[in-house]
């Protein structure tokens, strides 16, 4: 028989059969935050508990035009494929692949795009979309607003080159900066800057907390460049789940006391990342340590978390600035200070991107190789995303290049409406992990089922540092083999009319890492253009997070009905449909039975009688009458 989800969550142990009359036992409630901890308030709005009705959603926007997909050449385009097919004849091939693959000699780095089949006649139809594109990126270096609705600069290119800020103290602020994490994380790493509470004295941990693009750089950068055995070890705090919060923690044991924490959040108030240090906050006094003595901010100045930071006397905070966004932060402070710590060299992976830079600011479609990449995605997904792209590194320490630009793209194009108003619905879907490992796993479907996507094949030449290669078969390295299981799907897909890109590197170096960061920004970018959005900007996020403040307010609503109720003599247990009639949310009732199951699972101070299998039928109270609390919330 199934089980809906209340029976599995609030009748933990009993038998169906016995479940009309379970009662499931709730610890006490308590979502206020420790009154101590100053960095409290989350950036989600939470409604006040009076307005705990539904809040009705509408768009801000004026009504906006829906417009044709012939308006975006979806169509036509789509047409043109059709007609032509992907060329098949090995000699052309061969000449296209010589006359499409850019080399870059000083970086090492290629890209092949000869394996997606746009036409000379689409090039040259796209050439007019690339001049304004190519301008809007010259703007943008320039300084100009080129996140409109935010009324910002973007000036993630200046990190790299600051002698291209439009003023000369945007120039020093970002010097300054790399000056200020160098000398920082020398100071750490030699131990200077002393960890108190450490039987050495020095700290041998990082513990980064942040979330989206204050996560994603550092976590890619982390498994792709750290070595061995790193000055100090780090690890990731990207959620607001306990358990995986716990786990972090348990996994530092008594190293608790040499690690050095670093909270990373621009706006500085989201709440996955407050969260995160007010549990880690938490474990700090639990066993008698000093928190402010650990605690690295990065945040914008002036934020709740650089104010926390500020006032309690965290050991040092580094800025974010307003011009640089999340997901194009990894080479600020944001990637910079975690990778300096584990010994990565950040000068390095800089130069890699300013060099990439240069390449991708050439406004000549096939002389740039971002711009390739660009053109690339254009005609695989028609210019409206129609595929997604599957992004497959044969390289294990890559493995989270994938999850790093799903954000970089996906975040950036993936939009509702066009910079003209129109709703467009755009964005190009990635996902992927790293070959040849999904060859076991979903390329199955790729090659002979739905054809929905195109892939990017990110290929690194060299197997492993000179000198420790060996032949595990006559003339075969295990390297040979990953190089093989590459080029064989790559072929394997393309005679099957699978598209595919491939990006070759050297090796996986601070300034090859460098390189592809920068190498994708500017892909990004340009196609954004070329689609007619605003890359960074992030409206649609947004919702979710109001929608999960108005659920916790809701939640608020519901548990200081059920005090109220439990105060009367006898108790009063209620329906879910009485809570949500004084809750004045009738129509939130099936999220009120949520709420009431998620409490219940979690021993707090609730109980809930009834059968699960039919919540009409329950019952619920509040085991605790908190006085205090009745006339202040209701
Ligand atoms: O750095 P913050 O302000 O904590 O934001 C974290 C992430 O949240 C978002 O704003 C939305 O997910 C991302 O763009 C950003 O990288």
């Amino acid at each position: 028989m199934a089980q809906s989800p209340l029976s599995l969550k609030l009748c933990e142990g009993a038998s169906v059969a016995s479940m009309d009359t379970s009662r499931c036992r709730l610890g006490p409630q308590n979502l206020a935050p420790n009154p101590r901890i100053l960095y409290r308030t989350p950036r989600i709005n939470l409604p006040s508990v009076q307005r705990c009705r539904t809040v009705s959603r509408t768009r801000a926007n004026a009504v906006a035009r829906e417009i044709p997909s012939e308006v975006s050449g979806a169509v036509s385009l789509e047409n043109k494929k059709k007609k032509k097919g992907l060329e098949t004849d090995p000699a052309l091939l061969w000449q296209r692949y010589l006359e499409w693959l850019y080399q870059h000699k000083e970086l090492g780095l290629y890209v092949d795009v000869s394996r997606i089949g746009f036409t000379d006649e689409f090039v040259e139809e796209m050439e007019p979309k690339f001049q304004r594109a190519f301008k809007a990126m010259e703007e943008l270096e320039a300084g100009a607003i080129a996140n409109p609705d935010e009324g910002r600069m973007v000036g993630h290119y200046w990190l790299r080159d600051s002698k291209r800020t439009p003023n000369p103290s945007l120039q020093q602020q970002i010097d300054n900066t790399l000056h200020a994490i160098c000398n920082f994380a020398d100071d750490i790493i030699s131990g200077k800057i002393k960890a108190p509470s450490s039987p050495t004295g020095r700290f041998t941990q990082v513990l980064s907390v942040g979330i989206g693009g204050s996560a994603l750089g550092p976590e890619f950068v982390a498994e792709a460049l750290a070595p061995d055995n790193p000055p100090l070890k780090i690890r990731f705090i990207d959620n607001t789940d306990p358990a995986g919060i716990d786990h972090q923690i348990a996994q530092l044991g008594p190293e608790l006391s040499s690690t050095l924490v670093i909270v990373i959040s621009k706006s500085g108030g989201t709440p996955e990342t407050r969260n995160g240090l007010l549990e880690v906050q938490k474990a700090f006094r639990e066993v008698g340590l000093d928190f402010s003595k650990q605690g690295v901010a990065i945040t914008q100045e002036k934020s709740l978390l650089d104010n926390t930071a500020r006032i309690e006397g965290w050991v040092a905070r580094f800025p974010m600035f307003d011009w640089v966004g999340g997901r194009t932060s990894e080479l600020s402070a944001v990637g910079l200070l975690p990778a300096a710590l584990q010994g990565i060299d950040i000068k390095e992976m800089l130069t890699g991107a300013s060099i990439m830079d240069e390449a991708t600011r050439i406004p000549v479609v096939k002389t740039n190789p971002a711009a390739l990449l660009a053109l690339s995605w254009y005609w695989a997904s028609d210019g409206i995303g129609s595929k997604d792209m599957v992004v497959l590194p044969y390289k294990d320490s890559l493995l989270l290049f994938s999850r790093y630009l799903q954000q970089l793209v996906m975040e950036s194009l993936g939009k509702e409406f066009d910079l003209d108003g129109n709703r467009v619905n755009q964005g190009l879907s990635v996902y992927g992990n790293k070959g040849s490992t999904d060859q076991h796993a979903y390329i199955q479907q790729l090659r002979e089922g739905v054809h929905n996507f195109f892939v990017t094949f990110i290929e690194v030449l060299r197997d492993r540092p000179p000198g420790h290669d060996w032949e595990l078969e006559p003339g075969v390295t295990c390297g040979d083999y990953l190089f093989g299981m590459l080029q064989g799907t790559r072929s394997a897909l393309y005679a099957k009319n699978r598209e595919s890109l491939t990006v070759t590197v050297q090796e996986v170096t601070p300034r090859s890492v460098g390189a592809m960061i920068a190498l994708y920004e500017r892909a990004v970018g340009l196609y954004a253009s070329l689609i007619n959005v605003n890359a960074y900007h992030q409206p649609g996020v947004e919702a979710g997070k109001k929608a999960a403040g108005e659920v916790l307010a809701l939640q608020k609503r519901v548990l200081s009905v059920l005090n109220e109720a439990s105060c009367k003599e006898p108790i009063e247990p209620l329906t879910l449909a009485q809570i949500a009639e004084r809750c004045h949310a009738v129509e939130q009732i099936e999220m009120i039975y949520k709420i009431v199951s998620h409490i219940a699972a979690n021993d707090r101070a609730l109980i809930a009688e009834g059968s699960c299998g039919s919540p009409s039928s329950i019952k619920v109270f509040s085991e605790e009458c908190n006085v205090e609390d009745l006339y202040t919330e209701i």
